[in-house]
């Protein structure tokens, strides 16, 4: 391999390297990337001919004072020098300015995305990483993207222009020294990267400890109210503490790596610019060089490091926001199994006909069998259809799949419109979802009840609240229906946020699909028989399908679905089922009363 191959082969396996460690390739894919790259390109050329200027108007100013010319002839180079010193500051600024407008709005948009990632897959997302990462991804992750963002471009493309602009001019005025520089750089970069390789793998490990702190923190506080009955509390609290410190120790660790690489940079490159300043000394005293090439070599030796020593330092920040950035990705590219359909469902009638056939579902990370196998059956009109089954048997699957959170595939059709499954927005916008414990938002009483729809005048938000009996809590609070409730605010019973869903079902008038999922299972006999009061209006003229492990339930049922591990072992009208005294709903009657 001749000298020159080799010399072209070290830089491009150096550059290469250490491009690898803080460049997550998908970045170029950001829309405007290539604008920002294209103007950073042209400011840091333009800030590289600055740096050129100053160290040639530096060394004549001083070359003419050294050899004690009239000052009056310095004074236009000292002033070219303050010129391309404003002008390289300048610069510097507008590129620091444009990656800081560009990193705010790419990182916001990536914010956008994976928000919108995550509501639209539903909690199913959330559940795997867990929600502690999920809300430290959307506001640390993307600030530390956003700072990558800031940081990365301008590091790189000073790295790729800087040094070689100013070694180019460097060999016009000595070669020997120049090469030198070029010889030494890929020698510094190969320590880089081998520093490089260890930082990864702390900063990977930090990232994980971090993840788990996330998780385990939110966990914790979710369930602070539990752990202090138990008296768990100070055992978790001593886990969160160990969690913590060892994120810290892997903080630590991946610091002392990047402060190490900082180090060994700075001791390289400085023992680099000790050498040449000792060959230029050398050079002037044997008079085989002059003055103000020598003082111009010395003034751009350090510039000529100066991009990989910054680079160095932020190195740590870089590699931070690369982990987010590659980590935010991997959610937002998750693909999944169906995209909402945008196919027309007809408004649900008291005429319409639903038939779901050979229906089936299988949670991604689910084990076999799937979770709904083969569903079948036929409803008409504001049919009241209950879901009843053993805990497990997918009676919540069954209603999700139904609201659409879940995917699933089989043969849908409504009106003879055919579907594949019920992730379809014309079908999502006709339907309430009321689960066991309702989601109170931390917004007024108000703006809870006006959920579905959030312009309804305030005469009608009242009149949900009295046909949901939720008026005179309303009446009873300092400030009315604009009384804050939710999280740490006015605390609300299980019945009283059960009374705010079916306020926001009274009010969406325009959803004629009710999905019930256990409404009443954490509720008293009492609690349960009031609010049943107040539901069954709300029965009226909907579709509705109501799981439920309470039986009593079947007398305002129309047809019930009898579920079992993840099949329908048996349907039709609950009267006729309860007829059969062999059948699997009695079945299912003796072994719900055996279990109380
Ligand atoms: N998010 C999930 N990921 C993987 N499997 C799940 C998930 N949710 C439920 N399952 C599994 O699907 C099956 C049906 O669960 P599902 O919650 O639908 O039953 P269920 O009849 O509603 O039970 P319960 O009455 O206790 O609420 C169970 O085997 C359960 O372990």
């Amino acid at each position: 391999m001749c000298p020159y191959s080799f010399l072209a082969w070290s830089f491009y396996f150096s550059f290469l390297e250490a491009g690898k460690f803080m460049i997550d390739k998908q970045i170029f894919k950001i829309e405007g990337v290539k604008n920002i790259l294209s103007w950073l390109v042209l400011l840091t050329f333009l800030q590289a001919v600055s740096i050129l200027f100053q160290a040639f108007f530096l060394s004549k100013s001083i070359v003419i004072l050294w050899h004690q010319s009239a000052f009056s002839s310095a004074v236009p180079y000292i002033f070219g020098f303050a010129i391309s010193l404003l002008c390289r500051h300048f610069f510097s600024l507008i590129k620091e300015g444009s990656a800081n407008s560009f990193s705010v709005t790419a990182s916001e948009g990536l914010r956008d995305q994976l928000l919108g990632k995550y509501l639209s897959f539903g909690d199913q997302t959330i559940f795997k990483t867990g929600t502690g990462h999920a809300v430290s991804l959307l506001h640390a992750g993307i600030d530390n993207v956003q700072n990558y963002f800031q940081l990365i471009f301008i590091k790189i493309i000073d790295l790729s222009i800087i040094p070689w602009l100013l070694l180019i001019y460097m060999f016009f005025l000595r070669w020997q020294e120049a090469l030198f520089l070029l010889l030494i750089f890929p020698v510094i970069i190969f320590f880089f990267v081998i520093l490089g390789l260890a930082a990864q793998k702390r900063a990977d490990n930090e990232y994980r400890n971090f993840t788990v702190l996330n998780n385990r923190f939110a966990d914790t506080l979710r369930g602070m109210q539990t752990l202090k009955q138990l008296g768990l509390s100070r055992i978790f609290t001593k886990r969160i503490y160990e969690t913590s410190e060892r994120y810290r120790k892997s903080t630590m660790r991946s610091l002392t790596i990047a402060m190490t690489s900082t180090f060994s940079l700075d001791f390289f490159t400085t023992l680099s610019i000790a050498v040449i300043a000792v060959f230029l000394g050398f050079s002037l005293m044997e008079g085989k060089m002059s003055l103000f090439p020598a003082l111009t070599l010395l003034v751009l030796a350090p510039e000529y490091f100066l991009p990989l020593r910054t680079f160095s330092e932020d190195y740590h920040a870089t590699l931070d926001g690369k982990n987010a950035f590659t980590e935010v990705l991997s959610v937002i590219n998750q693909k999944k199994t169906s995209e909402i359909s945008a196919l027309k469902v007809p408004a649900i009638d008291s005429e319409t006909v639903l038939s779901v056939h050979n229906f089936s579902f299988q949670y991604p990370d689910g084990q076999q069998p799937a979770a709904l196998k083969d569903i079948n059956f036929l409803v008409r009109g504001f049919a009241k259809v209950a879901v009843v089954g053993l805990s497990g048997s997918g009676k919540t699957t069954l209603l999700s799949s139904l609201a659409g959170i879940n995917s699933g595939r089989g043969e849908i059709s409504i009106n003879r419109n055919k579907f594949l499954n019920f992730q379809n927005t014309s079908w999502q916008k006709q339907i309430i979802y009321i689960p066991q414990k309702p989601y109170i938002f931390h917004t007024s009483l108000r703006e809870n009840i006006a959920f579905y729809q959030p312009d309804a005048p305030k005469e009608q938000v009242v009149k949900a609240a009295k046909a949901a009996g939720i008026y005179e809590l309303a009446s009873g609070l300092f400030n009315g229906f604009d009384t804050m409730i939710g999280e740490s605010e006015q605390s609300l019973s299980g019945g009283q946020a059960q009374r705010i869903a079916l306020a926001r079902a009274f009010l969406a008038s325009d959803r004629h699909i009710l999905l019930f999922d256990e409404p009443t299972a954490h509720l008293d006999i009492q609690t349960e028989y009031d609010l049943k009061q107040t539901m069954l209006p709300l029965l009226e003229n909907h579709l509705v399908f109501f799981a439920t492990h309470r039986l009593h339930w079947l007398k305002q049922m129309d047809y019930v679905l009898v579920m079992d591990n993840g099949h329908i072992i048996e349907q039709g009208r609950p009267r006729e089922l309860l007829e059969d005294f062999d059948g699997k709903l009695n079945e299912l009657r003796k072994e719900l009363t055996d279990e109380k």
